[in-house]
């Protein structure tokens, strides 16, 4: 289609990440998906093209600011633009109480969620500042940016920074018209939530699934936080109804923080 937006999503092979390609190709745009784990990117990929999506692949690690300079030249190549380009991708690291983090398990989680968020906003509004036509950012904060998540300090940090990182990108990047945003959900039922509930055993003293039941004790509304649920936020902060909106980081949680 011409003039087709299009929309670059980090992290989008599965979980959260896939589910919020699949809102923005329904909106109208066309897609970039990127992910470190090529089959899944493969699998999806398909999927979409048998919707009738328009879509690209793009392997690449978050953390490496080359990857994502050639995810954003790759968009461009493929589409022509950048309209929309989302930091989605994350990892959960180490669960564990704060007196047993191991040094080696720290890098990954601060190099992914940080660097990852940092280097994304680099390429995509670098792009977008050359288009001359503003854009939307949207990275993935979680409630654990909101308030610290024990035995998740690590991934708290990181979070953490994810709130600051979309207020400074915010102020700086305005004046192109390129907004900049964060989702933060509570607990969705993703694979990250398999991991985190296995992981959680070990301390809490829990049986499969039973960490996960309790934290959705805790949740308002009742019940686990689908992808689409994250997709609904999303798709809105995509769109020109949040041209007014920057530098929010938005909970979509069911009820677990209340600011
Ligand atoms: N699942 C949850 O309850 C919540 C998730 N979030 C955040 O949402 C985002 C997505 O989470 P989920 O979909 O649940 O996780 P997930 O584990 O299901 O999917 C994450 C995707 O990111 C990819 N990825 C990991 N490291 C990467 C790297 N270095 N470069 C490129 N891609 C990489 C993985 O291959 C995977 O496809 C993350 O940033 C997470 O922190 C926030 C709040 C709650
Ligand atoms: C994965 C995540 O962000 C939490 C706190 O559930």
């Amino acid at each position: 289609m011409k003039n087709q937006k299009v929309a670059v999503i980090t992290g989008s092979g599965q979980g959260i990440g896939k589910t919020l390609a699949e809102r923005l190709a329904s909106d109208g745009f066309a897609i970039v998906l990127s992910d470190v784990k090529q089959e899944t990117l493969q699998e999806a990929e398909k999927e979409f093209k048998e919707k009738g999506f328009a879509v690209t692949t793009f392997v690449g690690d978050v953390s490496k600011l080359e990857d994502q300079t050639s995810l954003v030249n790759h968009a461009v190549d493929t589409f022509g633009r950048v309209d929309v380009f989302i930091n989605n991708a994350g990892i959960e690291g180490q669960v564990a109480p704060i007196t047993e983090i191991d040094p080696k398990m720290v890098d990954p989680v601060l190099n992914i969620n940080i660097k990852g968020v940092l280097f994304g906003i680099n390429a995509a509004a670098n792009q977008m500042i050359k288009q001359g036509t503003g854009g939307k950012i949207i990275n993935a904060c979680s409630i654990a940016g909101q308030e610290g998540f024990a035995m998740l300090a690590p991934y708290t940090a990181s979070k953490f920074a994810v709130k600051g990182i979309t207020h400074a990108a915010a102020k700086e990047l305005a004046k192109f018209k390129i907004t900049v945003n964060s989702y933060c959900p509570g607990i969705v039922g993703t694979s990250m939530w398999e991991r985190l509930d296995e992981k959680m055993m070990k301390y809490m003293g829990t049986k499969k699934g039973e960490a996960l039941a309790k934290y959705a004790e805790s949740i308002a509304l009742g019940r686990i936080q689908t992808t689409e649920d994250v997709a609904n936020l999303v798709s809105f902060l995509a769109s020109p109804n949040a041209d007014y909106i920057t530098g929010q980081n938005i909970l979509t949680d069911g009820g677990m923080v209340f600011n």
